[in-house]
């Protein structure tokens, strides 16, 4: 998908291309009706700030999309092809690992009562686990924030690599 491209579609066809950054239809509307955007930062910089104002109902509807952390994304959707991607450093053979991470993400919702959220890629399976045990410290409040902060990293990755294909 070229910049272009993505500025001449009409809004309905410009939306489908960045459904798969995160389940939130407002936000991707907004970013097409901020159209055309000059270059990428420019439209990078633009998904940055209208994901600002994402809140706890933003969060719990953007979790719905994003597997556990060490579960395969099942489905041949975009998203679950971006989910399996994105995690495929947390290394499903070390079961160990694997045994450590589906317990930290059950100690985690049952504090939280959600899904452990974290940016995967670029990270291995021990730091996501170290990250898990350090969140499972925090307060609901701080936890919230570190959430949506992980969101929006995801998010705007996604974003990102929707304009390098
Ligand atoms: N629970 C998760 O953190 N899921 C995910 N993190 C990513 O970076 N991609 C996911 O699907």
């Amino acid at each position: 998908m070229t910049l272009e491209h993505f500025n001449q579609a009409t809004a309905d066809e410009a939306k489908k291309q960045i459904a798969h950054c995160v389940a939130l239809e407002a936000w991707a509307a907004a970013l097409v009706v901020a159209r055309p955007f000059a270059s990428l930062d420019d439209l990078l910089r633009a998904g940055s700030e209208l994901a600002r104002d994402w809140d706890e109902q933003a969060l719990s509807l953007a979790l719905s999309a994003h597997p556990r952390i060490g579960e395969k994304a099942p489905g041949s959707s975009k998203e679950a092809r971006l989910s399996r991607g994105e995690q495929q450093q947390v290394s499903s053979e070390d079961s160990e690992l694997r045994q450590a991470l589906r317990a930290g993400n059950m100690a985690y919702e049952q504090r939280f009562a959600q899904v452990f959220l974290i940016r995967a890629r670029g990270r291995s399976g021990e730091e996501i686990l170290t990250e898990l045990h350090r969140r499972l410290l925090n307060t609901p409040q701080q936890e919230r924030q570190e959430a949506l902060d992980q969101l929006r990293e995801i998010t705007l990755l996604r974003l990102k690599e929707t304009f390098n294909e």
